[in-house]
């Protein structure tokens, strides 16, 4: 299997949570692209058959300006078997506590195989390396009954 996680950060939390959901993932997955928004190009998705975004929230709930060439790619190209997982950090003291993965979980349940969703407050702690194994073995059984159907 082919996965990739991508995601953005500006001041580290993202990034964080982005490495343990890629640790956790790399102990099943063979094959592993961990890369920055900054320097992929949707163009590659197709080659994925799993995807996980990972995204901090900006604004008033809204994804990042870097995240949105992505979101409209997912949004238009044939994906409708790429397994997806949405993760991210917010702050709980704005109102719309992780609004980007709100609003990529959306998106993604109607074009893609959605499989698992995670909101961190601020930066990851001890207990949420338990919540990202558990979110890697979501991506799993998703890919293996998408690839059972098949
Ligand atoms: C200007 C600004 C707006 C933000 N808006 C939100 C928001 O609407 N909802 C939320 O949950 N967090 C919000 N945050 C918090 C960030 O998403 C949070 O600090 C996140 O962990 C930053 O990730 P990073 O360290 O990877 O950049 C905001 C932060 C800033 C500075």
């Amino acid at each position: 299997m082919k996965a990739l996680v991508v995601y953005a950060s500006r001041t580290g939390n993202t990034e964080q949570l982005a490495m343990l959901i890629k640790s956790e993932l790399e102990q099943v997955v063979s094959d592993l692209d961990f890369v920055r928004i900054e320097d992929f190009h949707e163009d590659l998705l197709s080659a994925y058959q799993a995807c996980v975004i990972v995204t901090y929230t900006w604004g008033n709930g809204d994804v990042p300006e870097e995240m949105n060439s992505l979101y409209k790619a997912i949004e238009q190209q044939p994906l409708s078997s790429l397994v997806t997982g949405i993760a991210g950090t917010g702050d709980q003291c704005y109102p719309y506590f992780c609004g980007a993965v709100d609003q990529f979980r959306d998106m993604l349940y109607v074009h893609t195989k959605l499989s698992v969703t995670l909101k961190v407050e601020l930066s990851p702690q001890q207990s949420d390396a338990v919540k990202c194994r558990k979110f890697a073995e979501k991506m799993i059984e998703k890919v293996n009954e998408v690839t059972a159907v098949c």
